[in-house]
């Protein structure tokens, strides 16, 4: 069993239990149930911000503990300020060291788009996503059958979220895309292994129609990957370890938009 098979598992137990706890009309009455959602696209296109979905990751299957010790207010607002097209803050517990609270906080503190970084198999949690504040879902490709990405694409922008569906290569593209989605996002990394390669970006990317936003994500850490990624048609660039391994997140985030700026 691959780690990705067990997170999978762990997720449909949280959901039941989440279900119990918290019915659709009690999410339905929620805070945030009624805003409406930033439009992904626009903020990745602002020429004034920098591409960049900042993520707040604790910790990942694959590193163990990220960063423990830093507040999502303080990191997300910096990221903000620093130029981030938009946030990316993982809602799972048990693999991520996430929580809801994380998102409701980033959203709180925030005037861009939020992700909420979670594996969805179920319509429950798209509705809790917007309930919780986020403006994006996140659709794992690897994870889901064809039918099940256009069902919860659907429901997702029945409610104004926006989609970004995540891919690692060419028959998962292939498959998965559907008239509900908003961004394509190729993972360099493969969840059922952890291998990175950013090459798997490069190889993608004119696989992926130009209707879609087109977002790189995972173990970038330099500016000049940047560039190349621009270069080659990519929109946004999802970033998470490089910045949170630092003692100041934020820090990171502005020191590397600066650099982004002379390359
Ligand atoms: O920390 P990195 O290597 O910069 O990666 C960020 C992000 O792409 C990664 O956290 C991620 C991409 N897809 C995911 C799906 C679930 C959980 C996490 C992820």
């Amino acid at each position: 069993m691959t780690i990705l098979d067990k997170i999978v598992l762990r997720k449909k137990e949280e959901v039941a239990l989440a279900k119990q706890a918290v019915s659709i009309q009690q999410l339905e009455a929620g805070l945030h149930f009624k805003r409406d959602p930033y439009i992904f696209k626009d903020f990745l296109l602002d020429e004034q911000r920098t591409g960049i979905i900042a993520e707040f990751k604790r910790r990942s299957p694959s590193k163990g503990i990220i960063n423990d010790q830093v507040k999502v207010a303080d990191v997300t607002q910096a990221y903000a300020a620093a130029g981030a097209s938009a946030l990316s803050v993982l809602t799972d517990v048990d693999f991520f060291g996430g929580h809801t609270n994380d998102l409701l906080e980033a959203r709180a503190a925030n005037e861009i788009p939020v992700l909420r970084k979670d594996f969805m198999i179920d319509e429950y949690q798209v509705v809790e996503a917007k309930a919780l504040g986020a403006d994006i879902i996140l659709l794992i490709a690897a994870i889901l059958t064809p039918e099940e990405i256009r069902n919860l694409s659907a429901v997702a922008k029945n409610l104004g979220l926006n989609v970004l569906l995540e891919v690692h290569n060419q028959q998962e593209l292939e498959r998965s895309i559907c008239k509900d989605l908003d961004a394509i996002g190729v993972n360099n990394r493969n969840l059922a292994d952890f291998t990175v390669n950013i090459q798997t970006s490069f190889d993608l990317v004119n696989q992926i129609p130009d209707n879609f936003m087109k977002i790189s994500e995972s173990a970038i850490s330099a500016v000049e990957t940047i560039k190349d990624l621009k270069t080659a048609g990519f929109n946004g660039f999802l970033i998470g370890e490089n910045f949170m391994k630092t003692a100041n997140p934020g820090q990171a985030m502005r020191d590397f938009a600066g650099q982004l700026i002379s390359v």
